[in-house]
């Protein structure tokens, strides 16, 4: 990515409303993680057992963590709250009209298929629900959104067996499904037990996109790419303190999926301006600027652009490079990928036109 000096702090309005008209693609979503305040109260409301409020703006304070533990605790009480295959198709319907408000052209939505069926979805009718919302919301809105089924990591290997095999099942495995991921708390989560699992998931042809780094240091990163053969790592935060681990995601173009916000909510990072994403690009690291699980973080893709604009000292042309590093980056075939990058060249050009 190019880097773009000086405009933000001169204009940064007008920077906003590029942003906000900018095509984009978005690549670590979390699915339930992008649950909107209304539907996660209106859940909330229908399900009277849950803790989780029901009115949308003590949400905000529910959404206020002391750390990752905390917020992984409070992410499963949203979880709980979704019972029944018209519950997803719900969530991910709606999820899909708020990133195609943002001019989110293409969005790879990170799925944890095993915390539903746990809680007795039946397994087709949650891949129903999941295609069914995906085919609508290309059709209405125009953004086309794939699947990364994830392994949460803490749940253990049974965890792991079962998302493998959904992932891989040819009767089951959704149409939209593209990668495999690793998700949840990474301390006491060692990445190579996983190897196994991810083989199989390559071999189906899945892409690999685990996270790490994002809680522990740069030797999960390593591990993630030795034995999980990851092809983009999910966060990579902690990637800055190792310098051979950054000349080797430069010279490999490994792409970092960076989530400023998030590193800040989750207390992983301290503030956004001691956040290493500069370290990233200084060190020739392909970089992809994404949300994570945005209302839980009180934020969305268009405010961590904003995010990356400030920390990067990006202009508009340098925005449209980083939107086009994650087309790039994306799982898309090419004609889609093109088509999306042509879009950010016609419409930054006619913005810098005089
Ligand atoms: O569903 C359960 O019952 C369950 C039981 C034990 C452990 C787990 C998990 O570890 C679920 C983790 C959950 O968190 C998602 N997520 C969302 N944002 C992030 C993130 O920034 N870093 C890591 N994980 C994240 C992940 O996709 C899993 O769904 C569940
Ligand atoms: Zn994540």
């Amino acid at each position: 990515m190019t880097e773009h000096l000086g405009a933000f702090a001169a204009a940064p309005r007008d920077l906003h409303a590029f942003i906000a008209g900018l095509p984009k693609a978005e690549l670590h979503v979390h699915h339930v993680g992008s649950a909107s305040p209304r539907i996660v109260a209106e859940l909330a409301a229908r399900h009277p057992d849950s803790k989780v409020p029901t009115d949308p703006e003590a949400l905000v304070d529910y959404f206020t963590f002391t750390d990752f533990a905390h917020f992984i605790e409070v992410y499963l009480s949203v979880v709980d709250l979704i019972r029944t295959p018209e519950d997803v198709r719900l969530l991910t319907y709606e999820v899909a009209r708020d990133l195609a408000r943002q001019q989110v052209r293409y969005a790879e939505l990170t799925i944890t298929p095993w915390s539903s069926t746990r809680r007795n979805i039946d397994e087709r009718a949650f891949m129903d629900a999941i295609e069914d919302a995906r085919k609508a919301a290309e059709a209405e809105f125009g953004t086309v959104l794939r699947w990364c089924f994830d392994i949460p990591g803490e749940a253990g290997l049974e965890a792991a067996e079962e998302t493998t095999r959904l992932a891989t099942d040819d009767r089951l495995r959704p149409e939209g499904l593209v990668s495999f991921g690793l998700g949840g708390p990474e301390i006491g989560v060692e990445r190579p037990q996983f190897k196994p699992y991810f083989d199989r998931a390559i071999a189906a042809g899945l892409r690999s996109v685990p996270h790490a780094g994002e809680t522990t240091g740069p030797e999960t990163v390593w591990d993630a790419l030795t034995h999980l053969r990851a092809e983009r790592i999910g966060h990579g935060t902690n990637s800055f303190q190792d310098p051979k681990l950054l000349a080797h995601l430069a010279e490999h173009r490994i792409p970092l999926e960076v989530c400023p916000t998030s590193n800040i909510a989750t207390r992983a990072v301290r503030s956004l301006d001691e956040h290493p994403i500069k370290e990233f690009v200084k060190a020739g690291v392909v970089i992809t600027i994404n949300s994570d699980d945005p209302p839980m973080f009180g934020t969305d893709l268009n405010n961590e652009y904003a995010v990356a604009a400030r920390l990067l000292k990006l202009d508009a042309q340098g925005l449209a490079d980083l939107a086009k590093s994650a087309v790039d980056a994306s799982f898309l075939d090419e004609p889609g990928k093109a088509g999306i990058r042509n879009e950010i060249d016609s419409y930054t050009s006619a913005w810098l036109a005089p």
